[in-house]
């Protein structure tokens, strides 16, 4: 039986390394899959991870039409044997409901990567229509760290190097890496956090901050 999976965790847990992964290991025993994402970090139409691995997909535009598109191949005599779907958590709710129909009526598997939550700690769309329907849901086991060694469980995202929860949903970004200069003043980042860490708005160059400060922080 054909299922409906999905993988989850924050970024920078390993989702897009095993999204590639799945495919790699489906091609090798000869099945037929298509890779689609949308706004990946790399560009338009690709798959990338950070461990290095690029793959080239369909870029899934707001108008893409995944039961439209998987009919018209199969009518045409293409073959598909499973679908990998990177930055899942962008794709409209009626995009994942066209994902459980090809799962369901054309036994298709379909593999989704997404993270939950965005920078507000509020569930994007698509990640809640795929908790709704998803046959499996599976949270990724290479879990991310906060700063204080807790497993992150929230995207921050920082503007000026300050944590913040207002903005547009979707900007494409990446987390600072401990070797890299800090962002400039006009660049958005993006930072795991633990939940109270994440609460408490503290992020790790914050709590550094606050660390050489003569006065604790007065936490409510
Ligand atoms: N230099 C490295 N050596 C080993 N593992 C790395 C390295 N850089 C990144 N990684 C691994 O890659 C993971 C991020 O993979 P990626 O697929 O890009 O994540 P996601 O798609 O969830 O954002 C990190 O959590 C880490 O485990
Ligand atoms: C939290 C959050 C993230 N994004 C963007 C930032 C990245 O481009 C992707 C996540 O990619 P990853 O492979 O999981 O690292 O999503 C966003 O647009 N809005 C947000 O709130």
């Amino acid at each position: 039986m054909a299922e409906l999976h999905f993988f989850t965790g924050t970024m920078d847990s390993g989702k897009s390394t095993l999204a590639l992964q799945t495919n790699h290991n489906h091609a090798a025993r000869g099945r037929v899959g298509r890779i689609f994402t949308t706004h990946d970090r790399a560009g338009a139409a690709t798959v990338s991870s950070r461990l290095g691995l690029t793959h080239e997909a369909l870029e899934v535009e707001s108008d893409f039409n995944f039961w439209s598109y998987v009919v018209d191949t199969l009518t045409r005599g293409g073959r598909i044997d499973y679908l990998i779907c990177d930055e899942a958590q962008f794709y409209a709710p009626d995009q994942i409901d066209q994902l459980a129909k090809v799962v369901d009526e054309l036994q298709i598997d379909v593999f989704a990567f997404g993270i939950l939550t965005d920078f507000r700690s509020i569930l994007f769309p698509g990640s809640a229509r795929l908790v709704e329907l998803a046959d499996r849901m599976n949270v990724l086991q290479v879990e991310a760290l906060c700063w204080c060694g807790k497993r992150a469980t929230h995207n921050a995202r920082t503007e000026n190097g300050a944590m913040v929860v207002e903005g547009e949903v979707i900007v494409v970004g990446d987390v600072d890496q401990a070797d890299e200069p800090s962002a400039g003043p006009q660049d958005v980042a993006y930072e795991v956090l633990c939940r109270q860490h994440f609460r408490r708005r503290l992020t790790a160059d914050r709590a550094k901050a606050v660390s050489l400060a003569p006065e604790p922080l007065p936490f409510g």
